[in-house]
């Protein structure tokens, strides 16, 4: 499809592609581009209409929810439940599975409603992910546990939405990885980066040099290597626009275990498999100190992993390390 092809238009080109395609995960996308321009609406005016700040309470987590987690968790919520394709999502917002009433709906969405939650009331960019699977429990039941349970491989899409100096939607639904830039003039999400590809290599190098003390030391090695190669120490801080830079320039994302997460900080079923979903296909590859992340067991609704992704050439040094 040419650049400048609207995400609906792009969509329906897609749908059209498979006979047998009925259009409820097209409209399911659909409804998550629809939450991500409110929610880009309620980032550009966060400071204008007091949105900055914590809500005082906590996630399940036990972090301080910003009132933007909070704001950006019912949009999607409302989104997916009215877009009716959704019989259940989970959140990392919320403890439990969030039931939509829509049991005839196919599919479950995991979401991280608000990435880089640090960096909301410094205008620094942030974003949402998601991870949408057919259900396995029967059409017309209620959701069950195991609808989460799949594992990484069984993902149908994922995607993120950066919202940056432009707002972005990138997503794949297996076949191609592709970005769309929204055209506020228009409302439009609109295709800016078609098909994209990482490069094999890079010289981007992305993680918390406050926790590097309590990192295991051949991770300590592996980045001495990169510091000694004068390779760009690059952190936003918020793992979408991490990703993102690294995923268009080359370059290597981690956020190790330590002593303080042992089992690293990084959400499994709503941060780390869909990045490594788009990961495999753009060429990029996602492991953790022991395997691949979408070969990874889920066990529970926020489990943690170690991540480590980017240029296939720089993850490869870095496992080199670890073995
Ligand atoms: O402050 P730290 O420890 O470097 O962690 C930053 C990481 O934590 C996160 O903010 C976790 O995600 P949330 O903001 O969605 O909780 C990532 O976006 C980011 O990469
Ligand atoms: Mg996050
Ligand atoms: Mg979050």
């Amino acid at each position: 499809m040419p650049l400048g092809t609207t995400l609906d238009r792009y969509i329906l080109h897609r749908q059209n592609a498979f006979a047998f395609a009925t259009g409820e995960l097209s409209q399911l996308l659909r409804d998550i581009a629809l939450a991500g321009k409110i929610v880009h609406r309620e980032v550009n005016r966060a400071g204008l209409i007091d949105l900055t700040g914590d809500m005082g309470l906590q996630n399940v987590q036990g972090e301080a929810q910003q009132k933007l987690d909070v704001i950006a968790d019912i949009r999607f919520r409302r989104a997916l439940t009215n877009g009716g394709e959704v019989c259940a999502l989970i959140s990392e917002e919320e403890e439990g599975i969030i039931f939509t009433g829509n049991n005839k709906g196919k599919y479950v969405v995991a979401i991280d409603p608000l990435d880089g939650s640090s960096n909301i009331d410094v205008n620094v960019s942030i974003g949402t992910i998601f991870s949408i699977y057919r259900r396995v429990t029967p059409v017309g039941s209620e959701p069950t546990l195991d609808d989460f349970m799949q594992g990484g491989h069984e993902q149908v899409a994922a995607g993120y939405i950066l919202f940056g100096s432009s707002t972005m939607l990138v997503y794949t639904t297996g076949h191609s990885v592709n970005g769309f830039t929204y055209d506020t003039s228009v409302g439009e999400f609109i295709l800016s980066h078609p098909n994209i590809k990482t490069p094999q290599n890079g010289a981007i190098y992305s993680y918390n040099d406050g926790n590097l003390n309590a990192y295991a030391e051949p991770v300590q090695r592996y980045l001495a290597a990169c510091r000694e190669r004068q390779y760009s120490a690059r952190y936003i801080g918020s793992l979408v626009a991490d990703f993102h830079r690294n995923l268009l320039k080359g370059g290597i994302y981690l956020y190790p275990p330590t002593a303080k997460n042992p089992n690293g900080k990084l959400r499994l079923l709503y941060e780390c498999y869909p990045l490594a979903f788009i990961a495999g296909i753009t060429g990029c590859l996602a492991v953790n100190d022991t395997e691949a992340i979408l070969n990874i067991k889920p066990t529970s609704l926020h489990q943690r992993t170690p991540l480590y992704i980017g240029a296939p050439a720089m993850v490869e040094e870095l496992m080199g390390y670890l073995v």
